[in-house]
């Protein structure tokens, strides 16, 4: 089975709340950066407004600022991060349960509010380096005007093309794990533009932490092995690897 990505049309959600989601992300970053780091993440956190954690000499950094929040389990929401600017921010649609409510007891979900400066090397500097997700699914809000995204599929990158109404589905690598390889998370990448900025929303949805997470039994037979570990909170075991540039999924492969 090739890499498991789609656009998602008829998703049911308002163009209108798409394009709503879209106009904050864009009107946050153009915030004063005084005001912005009023949300910065702080050491050894993972959510908040900032790149990368520098972690490791030679570390590569991507073209890009952001914010990233923990929206589900709701209880464990941490408003000090949520931008009170633009105002509606925090009663976007995020807050709903419009992608989660049948997705175990406690999943979580974080969303990332991706913004790409313009340029000047888009030859020396990748917006977002290759990676694959270390969600079991990642929903995208893609910009709907600038091309940017790109997945690696057999040894080429193909550039996805802007559709403004769709929502693009991703496999991540929990759900590789979960389905024992059926279904793959694709490697992708964000190139830069010289004169154009981009901007994107990525909800990143997976089991809760505390859950065990590993192929699921009925799936293993003869011809179909068990391919991963069984593991909690996974996102840890990908963050470690992430900012190495190793292949996090590399870590729970059992052979
Ligand atoms: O900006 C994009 O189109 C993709 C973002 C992405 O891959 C991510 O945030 O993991
Ligand atoms: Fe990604």
């Amino acid at each position: 089975m090739g890499s498991s990505f789609s656009n998602v049309i008829n998703h049911g959600i308002e163009c209108d709340l798409l394009d709503e989601l879209r106009e904050n992300t864009r009107q946050f970053f153009k915030l004063p950066v005084e005001e912005k780091q009023n949300y910065a993440r702080g050491p050894n956190e993972i959510e908040g407004y900032g790149n990368d954690m520098v972690l490791y000499q030679n570390q590569t950094l991507d073209w890009t600022d952001r914010i990233y929040l923990l929206v589900h389990p709701e209880d464990n929401r941490k408003l000090h991060y949520w931008p009170r600017n633009p105002k509606s921010f925090r009663a976007l649609g995020l807050s709903e349960d419009s992608f989660l409510n049948q997705y175990g007891d406690k999943p979580t979900m974080y969303t990332r509010f991706n913004f790409y400066p313009s340029c000047p090397k888009p030859d020396l500097v990748q917006g977002l380096k290759p990676h694959s997700d270390g969600s079991a699914i990642t929903i995208l809000l893609p910009d709907e005007e600038v091309e940017g995204l790109q997945f690696l599929i057999d040894d080429q990158w193909v550039r996805i093309r802007i559709n403004p109404h769709a929502l693009l589905v991703n496999v991540g690598n929990q759900m590789e794990m979960m389905s024992t390889g059926i279904l793959k998370s694709p490697i992708h990448r964000v190139t830069t533009n010289t004169d154009k900025e981009r901007i994107s929303v990525a909800m990143f949805c997976a089991p809760g932490t505390a859950e065990d997470v590993g192929p699921v039994e009925e799936l293993i037979n003869d011809t179909r092995p068990r391919l991963y570990k069984t593991v909690k909170d996974y996102p840890a075991i990908y963050f470690k690897y992430y900012q190495l540039g190793k292949r996090p999924i590399e870590a729970v492969k059992l052979y």
